[in-house]
């Protein structure tokens, strides 16, 4: 068998807490991760994300569950007995020794030979483009260097599994977009699998082949980025990934569509494939599949009238924020070239095709955006 990593019914309640950081009654996390995956968990301050990566790295103990690394169980086994590193958001590097000794440390507690280790050092300062600065000091390095040396003395040791607990966190968003191309080059050149926290959505949807999304100790939903845009299952996903306005509704079937009915709004799509039951449901309109005319259009489905609050230009695309008739907040996007904004306060109509209108499990607390 390929995956890399295997957590099975994983659950923690830390001493004192009220509820559970991971899991919830009767049930724990369970995910695998494929060799040479890049899998991100993504979700809110306080979800169980660095949790989860302290338990796979061995720092902290689960309540439940298991942990299985390359097909053997390591659950009971200490940090340095894994086949896995972690790299943190502080990087914890040695300031007073020399990059090249910080570098070497994971092979020397290792037992492993000067030439070895100092070969070692070299190629995965080259790596993470850091060669030849064995000699630097740590506080010698930009933040930016800080971070690769981090990175390099992960990789050291050669692990199956390397844990970024959002290792990025700290860098300017330059910086930021190039360790991320970097991350998927490292991650392409050493077949390792990675593990990366984040509450940053665009880079989750930028470096990871699956992310994982989490709500409150559980993962709702694991898929690509795409497939998570596109279909998101929740309106807890759409929400945190900002797919687009959430509404809410009475919503009933008929044969494979399902049709939402909300004060002065009718929205109309298909059923998702997956819906069994009767869960509570709601409608996302995805920002980027609207419509936009400022030509009023017969009343139909799937269609909105309002004033337009602001026009946010974010480099490649304007956000247009638009108080509907019935004084629900929509936003919806629309590229330079396609489209010259009206200004605020113009009326616009929008409206989406019935295979554009998601629907999704009405999962969350929050108060829909409306
Ligand atoms: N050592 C601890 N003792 C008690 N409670 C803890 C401890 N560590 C985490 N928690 C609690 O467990 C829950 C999950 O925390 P965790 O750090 O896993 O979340 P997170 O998703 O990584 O959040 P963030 O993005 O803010 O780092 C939170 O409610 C947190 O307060």
């Amino acid at each position: 068998m390929s995956s890399a990593l295997q957590c099975t019914d994983l659950a923690k309640r830390y001493p004192g807490q009220l509820g559970p950081a991971l899991g919830d009654e009767g049930r724990g996390v369970s995910f695998e991760v494929e060799r040479g995956e890049l899998f991100a968990l993504l979700g809110p301050s306080g979800c169980g994300k660095t949790t989860i990566l302290r338990i796979i790295g061995g720092f902290v103990e689960p309540d439940r569950g298991s942990i299985t690394i390359d097909g053997q169980d390591v659950t009971r086994r200490a940090p340095y007995e894994r086949p896995t590193n972690t790299v943190f958001q502080s990087y914890a590097l040695f300031p007073h020794m020399r990059l090249g000794t910080n570098v070497e440390f994971g092979l020397k507690m290792a037992g492993r030979g000067r030439k070895e280790r100092e070969q070692r050092a070299r190629e995965v300062l080259n790596l993470v483009g850091l060669p030849g600065m064995e000699k630097r000091r740590i506080a010698e390095l930009s933040g930016g260097q800080q971070q690769r040396a981090a990175l390099a003395r992960a990789l050291a040791t050669r692990p199956s599994v390397l844990l970024l607990d959002e290792p990025l966190g700290a860098l300017d968003l330059k910086l930021r977009r190039q360790m991320q191309d970097e991350l998927v080059a490292l991650k392409q050149e050493t077949a390792t699998t990675f593990i990366h926290v984040t509450h940053d959505q665009e880079e989750a949807c930028a470096i990871a082949d699956r992310i994982a999304i989490m709500d409150r100790g559980r993962i709702v939903q694991i898929d690509t980025p795409q497939d998570l845009y596109r279909s998101p299952r929740t309106t807890h996903v759409a929400r945190f990934i900002n797919v687009g306005t959430v509404v809410e509704g009475q919503v009933k079937r008929s044969g494979n569509r399902l049709r939402l009915e909300a004060p002065h709004l009718t929205l109309e799509g298909p059923a998702p494939s997956w819906l069994a039951g009767s869960p509570r449901m709601a409608a996302v309109l995805p920002r980027a599949r609207a419509t936009i005319s400022e030509q009023e259009a017969p009343a139909a489905a799937n269609q909105l009238a309002g004033v337009i609050q602001r026009c946010v230009f974010t480099g490649s695309q304007f956000d247009i924020h638009v108080l509907t008739d019935h004084g629900l907040n929509i936003q919806v996007s629309a590229g330079p070239h396609a489209f010259a904004p009206p200004p605020a306060g113009a009326r616009i109509f929008m409206s989406w095709l019935p295979e554009d209108v998601i629907f999704v499990e009405d999962d969350d607390q929050e108060p829909s955006s409306n």
